[in-house]
């Protein structure tokens, strides 16, 4: 068998920036989730500079370091690089290549060695670390994020928020964690967000949609610890931000470019790479070919032939489907086409839903299409739970908000709803109920409900406060409603982090009708922040929300909110009118709902225990190889 990828002596790595001359020549802010994405994007002059791509073809493989080829294989060169470090392969006993070591071009014998640093294998245990609370880590990996969006680099919704904590979580278990992410650059504030990288020094020429698109990667190393009170563990976490320096043809193209598996071979982090035998978390169709890649493109010739990937599904209704030309030009061996083939069919409406997410779409309503296909691996299907960041959202540390409270002390709260009724013009008045929304303006999120029920709730003596960007129909009817009810409604449209913090902290109900949700992190938010979660009966919201009864527990009350069923105007307004009832009328029991929401256990790292389980079992089986 042709073997490929791995090269047997040292390999080139120099940065494509370099010495080189950057044009900024495309600017178009990204929407992500359409599918619309693209982030700046760089024209450079090269001049001959190294780079590398793996792929399917070895012709020319004869020869020392790696070159690319139109079709997308990999050939390697024999030039080796007259600057730059040089890496070296590291092999187990199998003879699989398990990492690199660095070789300073001199080929000085004093290189850093990484076989008594690397945790490779997936079978290391951990030393035993004072955990007093925490579950210990069994088994450590070398763990790729793929990801279209992560916080605090690019965020426009939920996967912005997982992909910024989970890998954080991860790291700080013991595992050795990298972020591979766009790095979009608009020309505008955000793009602050991404100054604390460096480039890499290691570029890769990618061949898709008849052209070469090079790549340079940037990283930002982030250490510290999310529990230092409890230990010490040094979190060792890579964010890999990388950018295409040519015109990209296809929007998509640039998710293409992300999932080209060469990362954890080639990027010298910290002094050494991830290796080959790793563990590959591609979350959503951004980066849903990474396991094809893998199975075609890898193994076939020896290559990731012990990693492991593990998809993650935050939104099936998102699906970035495209035309079946894209399969090649995506330069995709053509008998793995049946892999991705799959008609979309238009128009599909949801039913309510009444399962966990993880069931819903393996049913008709709730898989868009893939059901069958979901059905049938049920067996390696599971669902876990979101996490809240502590960091991040925290009522006693949040640095958006004006006054800090907690469970124990609960009097900054009504500080932050008068001063939330005061940003927002709002009459200040701290005994009256103030709902809020926070979300994307689209079906998925309900906003027809909300937009039906608005005249009936403003009848009540409320106020209602929504955050929100998306579908333009739902952007006006905000800005005429706010018009209409002066004294009541406000409207805020656009996306805006620190306001939603305010909402949060200083609202003292949450609605969520979404139609679906998968798992939903604004109502696991809310009850971080005593703020009480109304919300559909369905998928994530239905397992995290626990419906409110007064008589339980010798009448001292348990749930942390209200769920209501089935999705309509009418048993909206019920559940909203009954929490409104609650918090004017019965205050013990609505402090009561409160501080059992706050003190609900959403740490990331019980999903981070979860997700080790889930890795255990990826990788029980051997991996597919054709
Ligand atoms: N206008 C605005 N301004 C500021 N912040 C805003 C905002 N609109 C939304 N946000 C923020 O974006 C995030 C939204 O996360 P959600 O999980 O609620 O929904 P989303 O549908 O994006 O995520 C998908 O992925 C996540 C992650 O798995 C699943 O929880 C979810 O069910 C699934 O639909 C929250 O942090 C929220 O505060």
């Amino acid at each position: 068998m042709e073997t490929l990828g791995v090269p047997s002596r040292p390999l080139p790595c120099k940065s494509f920036l370099n010495s080189t001359t950057r044009t900024e020549i495309t600017l178009k802010p990204g929407v992500f989730r359409q599918m619309g994405v693209v982030s700046t994007l760089w024209r450079q002059k090269r001049s001959n500079l190294g780079s590398l791509t793996l792929g399917r073809s070895v012709s020319g493989g004869e020869k020392g370091g790696f070159r690319s080829s139109q079709d997308g294989s990999s050939t390697m060169e024999d030039k080796e690089e007259e600057e730059g470090l040089l890496l070296g392969a590291e092999r187990d006993d199998s003879v699989s290549v398990v990492g690199f070591h660095l070789i300073p071009p001199s080929g000085d014998s004093k290189a850093i060695s990484t076989l008594d640093k690397l945790a490779t294998d997936g079978e290391e245990v951990t030393e035993d670390i004072e955990r007093e609370e925490k579950i210990p880590t069994r088994v450590t990996h070398n763990i790729i994020f793929v990801t279209a969006e992560a916080a605090p680099y690019s965020k426009t919704g939920g996967l912005g928020d997982v992909c910024g904590s989970l890998p954080i979580a991860l790291a700080d278990r013991g595992h050795r964690v990298m972020v591979i992410s766009p790095r979009y650059l608009h020309g505008g504030p955000s793009d602050k967000n991404f100054s604390g990288t460096s480039d890499v020094g290691c570029g890769i020429k990618v061949y898709c949609f008849g052209g070469a698109q090079e790549v340079a990667f940037f990283h930002e190393y982030r250490a510290g610890s999310l529990w230092t009170t409890l230990h010490t563990t040094v979190l060792e976490i890579h964010m890999v931000i990388f950018m295409v320096l040519l015109v990209i043809i296809s929007s998509g193209s640039v998710y293409f470019v992300m999932q080209r598996a060469e990362a954890p071979l080639v990027l010298p982090l910290g002094g050494f790479t991830y290796g080959e035998k790793c563990l590959f978390i591609v979350n959503d169709w951004h980066a849903g070919l990474v396991p094809v890649l893998l199975a075609a493109k890898y193994r076939p010739y020896g290559v990731y032939k012990d990693a492991r990937s593990i998809l993650v599904i935050h939104n099936l209704a998102h699906q970035g489907v495209e035309p079946a030309i894209t399969y090649k030009n995506l330069g995709l061996p053509p008998e793995w086409y049946g892999a991705l083939e799959w008609v979309f069919r238009h128009g599909q409406e949801h039913m309510p839903l009444t399962l966990g997410y993880s069931w819903e779409i393996t049913t008709v309503e709730g898989g868009y299409g893939l059901h069958e296909l979901l059905s049938s691996r049920k067996s390696v299907l599971n669902g876990i739970t979101n996490g809240v960041d502590d960091t991040e959202w925290n009522p006693s540390l949040d640095k958006h908000i004006p006054s800090h409270y907690s469970i124990h002390d609960l009097s900054g709260k009504v500080e932050c709803k008068i001063a939330l009724q005061k940003e927002l013009g709002l009459p200040i008045d701290p005994d009256c109920p103030l709902i809020g929304f926070i979300g994307r303006l689209d079906y998925q999120k309900g906003i027809d409900i909300i937009l039906s029920a608005t005249p009936e709730l403003m009848d009540e003596d409320v106020q209602f406060v929504m955050l929100g960007s998306g579908e333009k129909q739902y952007e006006d009817w905000m800005r005429v409603t706010e018009s209409y009810y002066k004294d009541k409604f406000r409207g805020w449209v656009g996306f805006n982090v620190p306001i939603s913090h305010r909402i949060t902290a200083g609202c003292d109900i949450l609605l969520m009708p979404s139609r679906f949700e998968p798992c939903g992190l604004n109502q696991l938010y809310a009850m971080r922040y005593g703020t009480i979660p109304v919300v559909h009966s369905t998928g994530g919201l239905r397992d995290t929300v626990e419906n409110f009864n007064p008589y339980a527990q010798e009448s001292s009350g348990e749930g942390t909110g209200w769920t209501f069923s089935p999705l309509s105007r009418e048993s909206m307004l019920v559940a909203l009118k009954v929490a409104i009832q609650t918090y004017r009328e019965f205050k013990p029991s609505w402090e009561g709902l409160m501080k059992r929401g706050m003190k609900r256990d959403s740490t990331w790292d019980n999903a981070a225990v979860q997700y080790e389980q889930v890795f255990e079992w990826a990788f029980i089986d051997p991996p597919y190889i054709s």
